[in-house]
């Protein structure tokens, strides 16, 4: 089992809401909470950065944190991340924020607490860049964007 230093910057986690944690044991994500002071309403288009209220230092620099969306609130509301996908650094100690973004078509209220996305830990590998004139031949080459067709 591996372990992930965090702080916990709101005491309401852990007295008034549990602490992240994945929904079943075989969750792939940990559910972050908005740990806002009042319910927030979301109109169409909106995007507000929401505090976690945690901070996590994954330190290990080949592993890294990222935070998706939850499908439910993606698919049904609309809810995502305004950054798309948040990419956690192993050297970041500051506060775990998830920007929100309402992408659908009606207003969504985010209760106090409520888990608003998912984090998950990733191996990374950190190349250094290694400069060429040319790169050996492969079957793609430069081919990108739908150059293998649609069927
Ligand atoms: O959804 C997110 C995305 C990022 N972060 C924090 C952790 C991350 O390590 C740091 C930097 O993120 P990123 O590298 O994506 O932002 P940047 O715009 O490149 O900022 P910087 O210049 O600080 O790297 O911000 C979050 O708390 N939530
Ligand atoms: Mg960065």
């Amino acid at each position: 089992m591996s372990t992930l230093q965090v702080k916990v910057l709101d005491a309401r986690l852990g007295r008034d809401f549990d602490m992240p944690g994945r929904a079943t044991a075989g969750s792939a994500g940990i559910d972050l909470r908005a740990m806002i002071e009042q319910p927030l309403t979301l109109a169409p288009g909106d995007c507000e950065l929401l505090p976690t209220g945690l901070s996590i230092y994954i330190a290990d620099p080949n592993l890294a944190g990222m935070i998706l969306p939850r499908s439910g609130l993606g698919h049904k509301h609309g809810i995502v991340l305004g950054n798309l996908v948040g990419l956690i650094d192993s050297d970041y100690q500051g506060p775990l924020m998830v920007s929100c973004w309402n992408r659908g078509h009606a207003e969504f209220t985010i209760d106090v607490g409520e888990r608003i996305a998912q984090f998950v830990l990733v191996p990374v590998i950190a190349p250094e860049l290694q400069v060429v004139e040319e790169f050996d031949e492969s079957t793609r080459g430069v081919g990108g964007f739908g150059s293998t067709g649609t069927r």
